[in-house]
C-alpha cells in the first residue's frame, strides 16, 4: 500500500479582523466575584484526537501516515458544500428537466449539482453595516471576563459543528446566554467541546436539558471560540423557549470562512448539501426509467437524499422512513415545502421492516392510496412492516460512525464505531429481502471505516449470492480500499471519498466530507 505525503498542516486564523471594530468593553469590575467554572480554548489549540483505541482499530487497514491524514481532517478546513436545485414532483408526472447550471464536474450531470458560486448572491448574507456592540475577538487570558460582559452565547457540540461549516444557529443549539441581548445586537459565539461523560454537563439529553438556558456563570465545560453572529430573536429568553428557529446568524467565523445563512435561500427551490451526498440518489435513478418504480428510503431522516431521489424518480412513488417519529414529521414537512406529492412518510425501525407475508403489490398501492391516518403530519406511524420484494429500488443510508463528517470536535471511541458494520448488516438484510428481483439498491455511509464500506459490501457480496455489484456510475471519488477482500474489479465499482488531500483541495471531491457508495443489482 502506498502512503500518500502528508499534507502540511495549515495555520489556522485564529483573530477576526478587527480593524474597524472599536476595543472591547472595559472589563466588568464585578465580574472577577463571578469565576465561571469554564475553560476556553483557542480553535487552534483544539486539536481533535483520535482515541487510542480508534487508532488502533485503523491501523488494521490504514498505515500510520494516513491515520495522521484522517486526524489531521479534523481540523477546521471548511468542507466543499454544493447546493442543490429541488426539482419538485408529483406521483406519476414526470418534472421537466432542471435549468441547466454551468457545472463542469462531470460525470454528475450538470442538471444536478450547482456549485456554490453560481449561487445568486442575494441568498449569500452580507454582513451587518451597523454594529451595535462591535465585539473583536477575545483575547483567551480576558475570555472568562469577556464572557460575563459581553453580550455572548455558548452552542452545543453539534451546533458548533454545524456553525463551523457554515451554518446558522438555530435556538434548540443554544445552551447558555449573558449580556445585553436583543434582536440586531452581535453576541460572541462559543461552542461546547466538553466530552460526553466528562466534567462538562451539556452533552445530549439530560443534562443538556439541565443545563440549556443557563446564564453563563453557571455554565461548567470546555469551550472554544467560534465567532461572531447577530442575534436574530427579540429578547434573550426567546433562545430556549423555542423550539425551532434561528436564534442567532453567524458573521465572521474564527476560521476565516464565510459563514452562509439560509435564511435568505428560497429552500423550496435549493437544497445544500455535501457534493458525495448527492451521489447514492444520482446512482439509484440511473435505472429508473418511468413512473412505475417503487423506492424505498429506509433511512431518511433529515431528508437530503429523499428530496434528491423524489425529484428524480420520474413522477413514481417514493416510501421515506426513519425509525425516529419525530424526524420524520420534519421530512414530511421539507417535502410538502418542497412541492413533492410523490413521497409517503412512514416510521418503523428499518432492521425489522420486512414481514413474513408475501408480496401483494396491491397491499402497497391501496396503502399509498389511503389518506395518511394524521392529517396534521401525514406520518403512517401504525405501518410498520412491508411485504418482501416490494420495492423495484432501494436506498439504504443507514446509521454509521460518521468518521468522514467534519469538522468534528469530538470523535467516537473505537469500541462504538466496531459496533456499527454489525448493526449494518441487519438493515442490509431487510433492504435484500424489500427489493424485488431485478432491482436496485444503492449503500451508503459518511464515514471512511473500511468495515462498514468495503466490508458490508463485501459482506453483501458473500452472503447474497443473487447480489451483484454495479458500477456507481458516477467518476467522482476513488475506488475501494483493497483489505476488506474485495476484488480489484469491484473496489473499481465503489466509490470512497475520504481525506482531503492537499494536492486535491481545490477539486470538489478531494475537499469534501468522507463518504462511501456502493450500488447492487438484485439478479432475477
Ligand atoms: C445517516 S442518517 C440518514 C441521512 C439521510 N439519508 C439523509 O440523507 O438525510 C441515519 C438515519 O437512520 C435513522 N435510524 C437509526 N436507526 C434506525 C432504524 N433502526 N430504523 C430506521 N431508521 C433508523 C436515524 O434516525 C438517522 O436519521
Amino acid at each position: 500500500m502506498s502512503s500518500p505525503p502528508v499534507p502540511t498542516a495549515k495555520k489556522l486564523k485564529t483573530s477576526i479582523n478587527t480593524s474597524s471594530t472599536p476595543s472591547p468593553p472595559p472589563p466588568n469590575p464585578t465580574s472577577s466575584k463571578t469565576v465561571p467554572k469554564i475553560t476556553p480554548h483557542s480553535i487552534d489549540t483544539y486539536v481533535v484526537n483520535l482515541p487510542s483505541n480508534l487508532r488502533q482499530h485503523l491501523s488494521n487497514h490504514f498505515s500510520d501516515v494516513e491515520i495522521n491524514r484522517i486526524q489531521g481532517c479534523y481540523k477546521l478546513a471548511p468542507t466543499r458544500t454544493v447546493f442543490r436545485q429541488v426539482t419538485p414532483c408529483v406521483t406519476g408526472q414526470v418534472p421537466p428537466s432542471p435549468a441547466t447550471p454551468d457545472f463542469t464536474l462531470l460525470p454528475v450531470p450538470e442538471s444536478a449539482v450547482t456549485a456554490l458560486p453560481q449561487i445568486p448572491s442575494v441568498y449569500l448574507t452580507s454582513p451587518p453595516t451597523t454594529s451595535t456592540t462591535p465585539t473583536p475577538c477575545p483575547s483567551f487570558s480576558t475570555a472568562s471576563s469577556s464572557l460575563l460582559t459581553s453580550p455572548t452565547i455558548i452552542v452545543d457540540r453539534i451546533c458548533a459543528e454545524a456553525v463551523l461549516r457554515g451554518s446558522t444557529i438555530f435556538n434548540p443549539g443554544i445552551l447558555a446566554s449573558n449580556g445585553d441581548i436583543v434582536k440586531g445586537c452581535e453576541v460572541y459565539v462559543w461552542g461546547d467541546v466538553t466530552e460526553p461523560g466528562g466534567a462538562g454537563k451539556t452533552e445530549g439529553g439530560k443534562d443538556k436539558k439541565n443545563n440549556r438556558g443557563c446564564k453563563i456563570p453557571h455554565f461548567q465545560g470546555d469551550i472554544i471560540y467560534l465567532g461572531i453572529g447577530c442575534v436574530e430573536v427579540s429578547k434573550q429568553s426567546d433562545f430556549f423557549r423555542l423550539s425551532t428557529g434561528t436564534g442567532v446568524t453567524m458573521i465572521s467565523l474564527v476560521t476565516g470562512s464565510t459563514p452562509m445563512s439560509l435564511n435568505e435561500l428560497d429552500t423550496t427551490k435549493w437544497f445544500c448539501q455535501n457534493l458525495p451526498s448527492l451521489v447514492p440518489a444520482y446512482s439509484l435513478s440511473q435505472s429508473i426509467t418511468d413512473s412505475n418504480a417503487l423506492i424505498l428510503d429506509m433511512c431518511s431522516a433529515p431528508g437530503g437524499k429523499t428530496s434528491h431521489i423524489a425529484g428524480l424518480s420520474k413522477g413514481s412513488l417514493v416510501f421515506a422512513n426513519d425509525r425516529s417519529k419525530k424526524k420524520m414529521i420534519r421530512v414530511r414537512k421539507l417535502m410538502k415545502k418542497q412541492g413533492f406529492d410523490n413521497v409517503k412518510c412512514i416510521s418503523a425501525d428499518a432492521t425489522k421492516l420486512c414481514s413474513e407475508t408475501e408480496n401483494t403489490n396491491t397491499e402497497i398501492k391501496s396503502l399509498l392510496s389511503q389518506h395518511p391516518p394524521n392529517p396534521t403530519t401525514g406520518l403512517h406511524t401504525t405501518l410498520k412492516t412491508l411485504p418482501p420484494s416490494s420495492f423495484t429500488h432501494i436506498l439504504l443510508d443507514p446509521p454509521c460512525s460518521a468518521l468522514g463528517l467534519r469538522p468534528r470536535l469530538h470523535i467516537p471511541d473505537g469500541d462504538d464505531v466496531k459496533q456499527y458494520s454489525v448493526y449494518q448488516r441487519g438493515f442490509v438484510d431487510q433492504a435484500i429481502k424489500l427489493l424485488k428481483p431485478g432491482g436496485t439498491l444503492c449503500y451508503s455511509t459518511c464515514t471512511y471505516n473500511p468495515e462498514e464500506n468495503e466490508g458490508v459490501t463485501a459482506f453483501i457480496l458473500k452472503k447474497y449470492k443473487e447480489m451483484e455489484l454495479v458500477d456507481v456510475g458516477v467518476g467522482l471519488g476513488k475506488m475501494g480500499v483493497e483489505w476488506e477482500g474485495l476484488t480489484e474489479e469491484d473496489r473499481r465499482k465503489v466509490r470512497r471519498f475520504d481525506w482531503c488531500d492537499e494536492e486535491e483541495r481545490e477539486d470538489m471531491a478531494g475537499s469534501s466530507i468522507g463518504f462511501f457508495v456502493a450500488r447492487f443489482v438484485k439478479n432475477k
